[in-house]
């Protein structure tokens, strides 16, 4: 697998090895090993799976207390995936990266602990997969608005379709007051 980084002091971004053949195709998407080599070394402890439609709009979400690191791809579709530096002490802090995710590439992004995120789904319908490093607690989750002018994240979509607790979302400086 081919593993760049990006400007965002560990965001990774990782093209796995995909073997295509007459039947189809196979990668690993997850290997202990070559992930740690790649720097992804905590233990994950839990895996999700969303589904979501087109112009739909997740996040931006994080947690406070208990960090998640996320090892997200696209099992179905195509996504616009984001992460963000919400990191205080981070130089990079209030940037962000931006991905395409599919089924085809079957590209992965490392978000590490400590970064908000958040994607948009492209496709008609979009299957999101994704391992965590810490367990979900919905009282510690926070988020940040997806449309936040400061940080001004390229999304594809003006108008996305999102619940009403990302429609309520704080901007990134009243998080940090
Ligand atoms: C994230 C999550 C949600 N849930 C429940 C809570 C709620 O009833 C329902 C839907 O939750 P949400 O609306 O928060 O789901 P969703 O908006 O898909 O939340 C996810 O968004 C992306 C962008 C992330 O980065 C993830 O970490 C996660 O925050 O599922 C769990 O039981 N476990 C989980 O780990």
């Amino acid at each position: 697998m081919e593993v760049l980084q990006t400007h965002i002091a560990g965001v990774l971004l990782i093209k796995p090895h995909v073997f295509g053949d007459n039947r189809g195709f196979f990668l690993e998407t997850f290997q202990q090993e070559r992930y740690r080599s790649a720097g992804i070394a905590l233990p994950f402890v839990q895996d999700n799976r969303s589904r979501s439609r087109k112009g739909i709009l997740r996040g931006l979400h994080f947690q406070r207390q208990h960090p998640q690191g996320k090892l997200v791809s696209v099992a179905r579709g195509r996504v616009f995936d984001v992460a963000v530096d919400i990191r205080p002490e981070s130089p990079t802090f209030g940037q962000w990266f931006g991905a395409v995710l599919d089924d085809e590439k079957h590209h992965q992004l490392w978000v590490p602990p400590g970064l908000a995120h958040g994607f948009c789904v492209l496709s008609d319908v979009a299957d999101f997969v994704y391992k965590c490093t810490d367990f979900y607690y919905s009282e510690d989750e926070g988020s940040v608005r997806w449309d936040d002018p400061e940080i001004g994240i390229g999304w594809p979509f003006e108008e996305p379709i999102l619940s009403e607790k990302d429609a309520k979302a704080p901007l990134l400086r009243d998080l940090f007051l």
